[in-house]
């Protein structure tokens, strides 16, 4: 079996000292891994660098083996459209579409819109009945569950979730996660979530920044 996502010699820096150096990480199908670290650790950096959406500076990542350095970015789009999903902080829904529609957005981006699927998905998040709700009508806590189906809609390899409970109350977050890791089980992908939150990676593989 070979690694879904893998880095090494990994290191960056904004200009004022490395944020890291030396970095390596690597996750097998379906794995997951927690990046553990205070505010300012470089979290952020890091999944950004995974996900190809910050320059590499040193050290190379991998998308199934393959190093995405070379990649021009109009392929590495294409495949990060296909290969993650990602879910932040913030949950970034577009206001104007109901939780369906949302979910369903990415498929009308890869051509591939299943309406079965994203209903599915959100009632696995326990939001069936509140399909067709705009996001305004939707608790943190719900915003948040749609953003982890509108991620996992395309079916990806990888999530890479970076605070995404960092706004919900500890009963919320504990819910939203397990509910996102057991998702990702199904749909086949592997986890990797950025957290400051000692008490949220129980389980999780530990990468401390
Ligand atoms: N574009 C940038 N230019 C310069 N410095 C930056 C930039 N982005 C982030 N930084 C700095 O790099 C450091 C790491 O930031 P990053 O957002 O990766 O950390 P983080 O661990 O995700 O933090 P948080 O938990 O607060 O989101 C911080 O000190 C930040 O101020």
């Amino acid at each position: 079996m070979s690694p879904v996502l893998e880095a090494r010699d990994l290191g960056f820096a904004y200009g004022n000292g490395p944020l890291f150096r030396g970095l390596a990480l690597g996750l097998f199908p379906r794995g997951s891994l927690a990046v553990l670290g205070p505010s300012g650790s470089g979290k952020t950096t890091l999944l950004h660098l995974l996900a190809g959406l910050l320059p590499l500076q040193e050290g190379e990542v991998y998308w199934e083996g393959e190093p995405i350095r070379p990649w021009p970015e109009s392929l590495r789009a294409r495949r990060r459209l296909r290969f993650l999903g990602l879910v932040f902080q913030h949950h970034f829904l577009f206001p104007e579409l109901t939780a369906l529609e949302n979910v369903l957005a990415p498929g009308y981006l890869a051509g591939r819109v299943d309406r079965a699927w994203g209903l599915w998905l959100l009632e696995r998040l326990g939001l069936g009945e509140r399909a067709h709700f705009l996001p305004q009508r939707l608790s943190g806590g719900e915003r948040q569950r749609v953003a982890v189906a509108r991620a996992l809609y395309l079916r990806p390899r990888l999530l890479l979730a970076d605070e995404p409970t960092a706004s919900l109350d500890r009963r919320q977050a504990r819910e939203v996660l397990g509910l996102m890791r057991e998702l990702c089980q199904e749909v086949g992908a592997a986890l990797v979530l950025a957290t400051h939150d000692e008490g949220l990676v129980e389980g999780f593989p530990v990468l401390r920044l």
